[in-house]
């Protein structure tokens, strides 16, 4: 049994990446992807657009849908102040697995808690299992049909305070249709798109801003 493209990545990262720096994770994990194997990290192009929402907002407490193998869990904590919380969601346990260890490698365990299972179960158990009582900003990156109908439950949970951000990505490819239709005509919602591509590719992606109003 050989390993898997999320262990060659973390095998990359350990060997190629400064413990403690982010920034020489995220490098290596970008220079991996676009020079060993292709793998479905936001990316250094739409990284850049995610880190200045980040960096705007300053938020103290934040969600992410979809760890994956943790790059942008590593993009948006090293950015957070002190005393800030990301909550990151994985489905899969061996994808978790691997972000465990690249978010430890970064230094940023103490702002950033992973918890495993699907975000529809979870969402509803936010405020009594981890203390939260509204998100500053929402990373959604996880299943792309599951984009509305997590989005909807937020709401429906309080998690969301005028002013919360949300911001999406694959909203193009492989594409949020319902999602874009919901948040972009909802009067509850100011949105707005910015053009890139999907990660390490030419191929046209993007992501979406969108201001709850509340
Ligand atoms: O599927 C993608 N991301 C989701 C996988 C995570 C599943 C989860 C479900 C779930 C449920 N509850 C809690 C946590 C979680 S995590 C994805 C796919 C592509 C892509 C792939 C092939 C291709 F040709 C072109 C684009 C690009 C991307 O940037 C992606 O993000
Ligand atoms: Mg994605």
């Amino acid at each position: 049994t050989g390993s898997t493209r999320p262990q060659r990545l973390l095998r990359a990262v350990q060997k190629k990446a400064t413990q403690g720096d982010p920034q020489s994770v995220i490098a290596t994990i970008d220079h991996f992807c676009r020079h060993s194997e292709w793998a479905m990290n936001v990316g250094d192009e739409k990284g850049s657009i995610l880190d200045s929402v980040v960096t705007e907002l300053n938020p103290s407490s934040a969600l992410e849908l979809g760890t994956y193998c943790g790059y942008s869990t590593v993009r948006i904590a090293r950015l957070l102040p002190p005393g800030s919380k990301l909550i990151t969601l994985e489905f899969n346990p061996a994808y978790a697995a691997v972000a465990r260890q690249v978010i430890a490698w970064a230094g940023l365990n103490d702002k950033v808690q992973l918890v495993e299972g699907p975000s529809g179960d979870l969402i509803p158990q936010m405020k009594e299992l981890f203390g939260v009582q509204t998100f500053d900003f929402v990373f959604l990156d996880h299943w792309k049909d599951r984009y509305l109908p997590d989005t909807k439950l937020l709401e429906e949970c309080g998690l969301l305070r005028k002013g919360t951000v949300l911001l999406a990505d694959n909203v193009i490819c492989p594409g949020t249709p319902e999602y874009l239709e919901y948040i972009r005509n909802s009067s509850r919602y100011e949105s707005r798109y910015f053009k890139s591509h999907l990660e390490y590719t030419k191929v046209e992606d993007g992501l979406e801003k969108s201001v709850f109003l509340g």
